[in-house]
This record gives C-alpha cells, sequence and structure tokens, in this order.
C-alpha cells in the first residue's frame, strides 16, 4: 500500500493524501518526502489550492512514526528528522497557494502541526485534536509551537501546548482552531467550503497569499522553527522521552 498519494483535480485542487490509516497515518520518512513533492506540485499555474488529508476515518494524523523514531536514541540521532519536517512544513507555511488541512479524523502530535501550518483546517464532527508533545516529554519539534504561537493568541498557544489534552470538535471551535465542522463525505465538503475560493484567478489567490506569507517572511520564523527542532532535539535525547514513548508502545 502505497503511504501516500498526490492527486490533482479539475477543480484546481491539488490533495496529498497520507495512507497508512493502520498506523494511523503516522509521520514517516516517506510521509515526510510525499508532503514534501506535494509542496513543490502546488506552485504549478494550474494548481489553486492544495488539501491535505488521509485515509480512513480515525485519524487525520498521529504523528511522528514512533515505531520508527522512538529508535532515535540521542539529540543527534533526533535533529536530522526534526529539521526534515521542520524544513517541509516551513515551505507549507509559506507556500503561495491557499492550503487546507481536511481533517477527516483526529490530529495528534505532529499531525496538529501540519494541521497549524495550512490556512484552513476543516475539521469532521467528533474528531479531536491535541499537541501531545508534552506528555512525551518533548516540544513540538516540527514547527508546530512557532506557527501555533504566530497564528493565535499567545495565552490560547499556550495553553494549548503545554495542556496537551485532546481537545473535541467544540473545543477546537470555540478557540478558532477550526474553520468548519463537517459531516458526510470529507471531499465534497472541502469543495463547498471552497467553493467561492476555486471561483476565482489563480493569480488573486496568490497576491492574497502572498499578503498573509510575506508578513511571516520578513519574520524570523524560518529562524524560529529551527530553533524549535533543535530544542525539541534536546529534549528528545533525555530518557524520560524515550520512557514515556516505551509506555505508549507498550500499552
Ligand atoms: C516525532 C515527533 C513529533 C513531533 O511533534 O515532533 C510527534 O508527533 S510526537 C507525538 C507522536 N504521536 C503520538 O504520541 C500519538 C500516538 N497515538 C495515539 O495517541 C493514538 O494512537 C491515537 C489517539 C492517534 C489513535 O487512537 P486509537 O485508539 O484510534 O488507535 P490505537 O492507539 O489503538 O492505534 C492503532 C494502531 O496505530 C498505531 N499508531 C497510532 N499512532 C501511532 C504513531 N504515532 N506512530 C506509530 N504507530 C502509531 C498503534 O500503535 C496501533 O498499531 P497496532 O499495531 O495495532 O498496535
Amino acid at each position: 500500500m502505497e503511504p501516500y498519494t498526490i492527486t490533482k483535480e479539475a477543480s484546481g485542487l491539488l490533495i496529498y493524501t497520507i495512507n497508512r490509516p493502520d498506523k494511523r497515518n503516522a509521520v514517516n520518512d516517506e510521509v515526510m518526502d510525499g508532503l514534501n513533492k506535494a509542496i513543490s506540485l502546488a506552485s504549478n499555474e494550474d494548481v489553486k489550492a492544495l488539501v491535505i488529508t488521509s485515509t480512513g476515518d480515525k485519524a487525520f494524523c498521529s504523528g511522528g512514526d514512533l515505531s520508527v523514531f522512538h529508535l532515535l536514541k540521542t539529540e543527534e540521532d533526533a535533529y536530522p528528522m526534526l529539521s526534515k519536517m521542520a524544513k517541509i512544513i516551513s515551505k507549507l507555511l509559506l507556500l503561495p497557494k491557499p492550503t487546507i488541512a481536511l481533517m477527516n479524523g483526529s490530529a495528534v502530535g505532529g499531525g496538529c502541526e501540519i494541521a497549524t501550518a495550512c490556512d484552513f483546517r476543516l475539521g469532521r464532527k467528533g474528531i479531536k485534536a491535541g499537541f501531545v508533545q508534552g506528555n512525551l516529554a518533548i516540544t513540538t519539534g516540527w514547527g508546530g509551537g512557532t506557527i501555533l504561537f504566530e497564528k493565535f493568541p499567545s495565552s490560547t498557544a499556550l495553553k494549548i501546548l503545554t495542556d496537551g489534552s485532546l481537545m473535541d470538535t467544540d473545543e477546537l471551535s470555540a478557540l478558532g482552531y477550526l474553520d468548519l465542522v463537517f459531516e458526510g463525505d470529507p471531499y465534497e465538503q472541502c469543495v463547498a467550503f471552497l467553493e467561492k475560493l476555486l471561483d476565482k484567478e489563480v493569480e488573486v489567490l496568490a497576491a492574497y497569499v502572498a499578503i498573509l506569507r510575506k508578513k511571516w517572511s520578513d519574520s524570523s520564523i524560518l529562524e524560529r522553527i529551527e530553533s524549535e527542532a533543535r530544542n525539541c532535539a534536546i529534549l528528545w535525547g533525555k530518557e524520560i522521552h524515550h520512557q514515556k514513548v516505551e509506555e505508549f508502545l507498550n500499552r
């Protein structure tokens, strides 16, 4: 089974689908590489927006693949993986096209980091989402914390990160984290949400998005994201993190 698919729709949408439902659509190196490829393809002039979603209805993305990444023991082991995905999420954040996280299932850990980097988040009724990294004695490491502080009031972002809890769609909507809570077919709901956007010329969409991207590219956000990855790597190398991951894997 392919770990991801990339499809171009006649509507102008480019759809990146994580296809690892047996692992709750956890991110491994192949998923990272696929996302990087989709982001590059989204720059093509016939693409109006990039949608990130996944297979099944249990999980949008459960973050880093713990069955693989738990083998990374030291800061030096972990940093290359964290920095690789942080660079991809930075590229997603600054993509000169609108981006949509179509959350067909729960988003946990790095799954929330991917969703937070998108311009819009559409969540299926009944899903949950949470930045659980703190429960694993690490922080976000792919840029999600930096971006959350960029997009939300600092007290809201700090509460979400330090709580580390899974929030339901009512809580996520109250925080302004979800732009739509939907029922029914995710793709149909996504197209309906984007109906007016998809009716605009790609140059108009790109020009509006450029205003937003410039705000970030003028700041030091890329350096701040890299610093987040480095600090996460330091925590990653500590024994308490490995104990917490073992607890999950042996639950
Ligand atoms: C890498 C760092 C990155 C970062 O932010 O920097 C991170 O993402 S750190 C956070 C890593 N993610 C997690 O801690 C989430 C772990 N998963 C869960 O909490 C749950 O699985 C959940 C809530 C996503 C779904 O719960 P549900 O009850 O629906 O499913 P199960 O827990 O029974 O899991 C089913 C199946 O999937 C495997 N699985 C789930 N998540 C992961 C994962 N992140 N990596 C690898 N495998 C995962 C789980 O082991 C089960 O497999 P099975 O073989 O059936 O035991």
